[in-house]
């Protein structure tokens, strides 16, 4: 499931991270291989595409359960560089769930259980209207 064009999962976009995210119960997870292309620092991972990932796994746990929602907030604590030539594990799970509201925290390992970094993210569910403002249409299926 996920769009298209998405950085992060989108499989249409050339550009992008082309991640696929897999759910587990309440839970997703995806894998990601750090290139030359994902540096900032040489040989370390750009902080902004371990942001992406988390950014994006914890938007994956509610379109999971069927909605739409954006990030409201996110923070992020970096434990531990990604070096090129690393594969990360990033795992999402909810903590806290209401009506409009959902808090995800969700962390990325290397193979040897080394965390990477972990987030909490406070995710808004859309309203039809706000979606149709925002002009995010309904995701697409493709899994
Ligand atoms: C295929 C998968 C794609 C995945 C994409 C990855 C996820 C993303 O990166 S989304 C893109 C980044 N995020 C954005 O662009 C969002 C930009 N922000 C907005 O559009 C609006 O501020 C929005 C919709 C979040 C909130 O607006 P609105 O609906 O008016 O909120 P409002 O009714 O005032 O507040 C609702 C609740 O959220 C809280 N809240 C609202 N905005 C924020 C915020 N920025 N930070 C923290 N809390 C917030 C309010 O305090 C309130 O909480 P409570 O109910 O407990 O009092």
């Amino acid at each position: 499931m996920g769009f298209d064009y998405c950085f992060v999962c989108g499989d249409k976009n050339p550009h992008g991270l082309n991640i696929k995210f897999h759910q587990d119960g309440d839970a997703v997870h995806a894998t990601f291989h750090c290139e030359e292309r994902h540096i900032g620092w040489p040989n370390v991972q750009h902080g902004g595409i371990t942001s992406s990932l988390l950014d994006e796994a914890s938007a994956y746990v509610p379109l999971n359960m069927g909605l739409v929602t954006v990030t409201a907030e996110l923070n992020i604590s970096f434990k531990a560089p990604v070096q090129v030539g690393e594969t990360v594990h990033i795992e999402a799970h909810p903590s806290k769930v209401t009506k409009r509201l959902l808090y995800v925290e969700a962390r990325m390992v290397n193979s040897e259980g080394e965390v990477k970094a972990t987030s909490s993210a406070k995710m808004i569910v859309l309203s039809p209207e706000q979606q149709a403002k925002m002009g995010i249409e309904a995701p697409i299926g493709r899994e």
